[in-house]
């Protein structure tokens, strides 16, 4: 059975396409820079062997259906795609990032499912409507195939009351829905159970520390492989430094900036979600950016990295608290996957706690496979687990499927 995945983030859209008898990956790729000047598309194929072959193109895509209009030409291309045609899919795994408190599985997309993805566009604003709109589009260019969801906010729905609700007027929670949700759930649930596999805590009581660092970035405290709190909130605004969000924040600063400086509300969400982050305080939201100018000794790139680091440093502590210690802290995502010097700044001087990172090793660029930067004797390990949300969908859509 062939199912498509389709990863629809604001800017960009990433996919990958697989042969779930023996879970062969076709192909994959990337659409990014989406609604800017010019777009990039690299889509990999991959043979029966796993060989790749990349092919890059650069044009402008104004939108997500532009975006996807593309893959589908490079899927269905006469000389290099993969599929005859749009109906040998059978099932189009697609990423929702919030699903409210309507969705705590994957599910079969139908109108219904389509309305609620679209009641929760205000609570995710950066990504629902994208997400949506790949749904509309895929139903129309993938007429065989069934349509699925998985929501990010899925996974944290076992958190407890303690950890998911405000400390607000309940009725806002109950009349309004005002709680923790948290997002990114397939990449923790994905890593955390690969940390699980891979260190042989399956059965025992096992204590994970998931740290996702990539545009977005999010922590989840995994309690025996499941999420017991994590540090995104109603929206994914909350919680960690970000490429363009705030993260934490007084909200006492949004009133000032109503009050004293006669921002609208939409202009303070646009601030704190788009302007705000590593961007807000170093005028570049790339990582590799902000490592280039840190390396070159540039004041403000060192701080911004040191506030985003240290940030992730008391959230380690406050899971390592909330689970009574942790067998391993998991670094994953673009930037948990390929920074060094981030992993090395969140998760060095933590002695105290019984972590020591083993620098030489984490001294590697790049991650492709599960790598182990703690020295031997290190009470908790750290990991890095690269992470694969397009298979962890693509597994959960064909377990949907029956
Ligand atoms: N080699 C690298 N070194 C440092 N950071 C990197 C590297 N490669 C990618 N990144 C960072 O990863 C981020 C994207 O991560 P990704 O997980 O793809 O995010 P998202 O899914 O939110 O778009 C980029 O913004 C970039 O900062
Ligand atoms: C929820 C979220 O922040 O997703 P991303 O990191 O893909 O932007
Ligand atoms: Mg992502």
């Amino acid at each position: 059975m062939k199912i498509l995945v389709i990863n629809a983030g604001s800017s960009s859209l990433k996919y990958q396409l697989f042969e779930m008898d023996g879970t062969q990956v076709l192909c994959s790729g990337i659409v990014e820079r989406i609604g800017l000047e010019s777009g990039i598309i690299t889509h990999k194929t991959f043979d029966a062997e796993g060989n790749e072959t990349k092919t890059k193109k650069e044009l402008p895509i104004p939108n997500h259906n532009v975006g996807l209009t593309e893959v589908v030409a490079l899927l269905t291309d006469a000389e290099n795609g993969v599929i005859q045609n749009t109906d040998d899919i059978q099932a189009v795994g697609h990423r929702v990032v919030h699903g409210g408190e309507f969705f705590n599985e994957t599910t079969v997309i139908t109108a219904e499912v389509e309305e609620k993805i679209r009641e929760c566009f205000q609570l995710a604003p950066l990504h629902n409507p994208a997400n949506l709109q790949g749904i509309l589009d895929c139903t129309k260019i993938f007429q065989k195939a069934t349509q699925v969801a998985v929501f990010d906010t899925a996974f944290h729905q076992t958190m407890p009351g303690k950890a998911y609700r405000y400390a607000i007027p309940t009725e806002l929670y109950k009349e309004h829905g005002v709680r923790v949700y948290g997002m990114h759930g397939t990449s923790h649930k994905y890593v955390s159970k690969a940390a699980i596999d891979h260190l042989g805590l399956e059965g025992k009581d096992s204590k994970i520390i998931t740290v996702h660092l990539g545009n977005g970035c999010s922590m989840a405290a995994v309690r025996n492989g499941q999420c017991i709190d994590t540090s995104m909130g109603f929206s994914p605004l909350d919680g960690l430094m970000m490429g363009t969000r705030s993260g934490d924040i007084d909200p006492a600063v949004v009133f000032f900036l109503m009050d004293k400086l006669n921002m609208k509300s939409e202009e303070v969400y646009d601030l704190l979600n788009k302007k705000s982050g590593m961007l807000g305080v170093t005028g570049d939201s790339d990582m590799r950016d902000i490592e280039a100018r840190y390396n070159e000794g540039d004041e403000v790139a060192i701080l911004a990295t040191h506030m985003y680091t240290y940030r992730i440093k008391k959230y380690i502590g406050a899971y390592m608290a909330a689970m009574n210690g942790a067998d391993a802290i998991v670094f994953t995502a673009g930037v948990g996957e390929n920074d060094h010097g981030i992993r090395k700044y969140a998760a060095n001087e933590l002695e105290g706690l019984g972590v020591y990172l083993d620098e030489a090793k984490n001294n590697k660029l790049r991650a492709s496979d599960i790598e182990t930067i703690s020295t031997s004797d290190s009470n908790v390990k750290v990991l890095i687990v690269p992470t694969n949300e397009e298979l962890e969908i693509a597994q959960q859509t064909l377990a949907v499927l029956g």
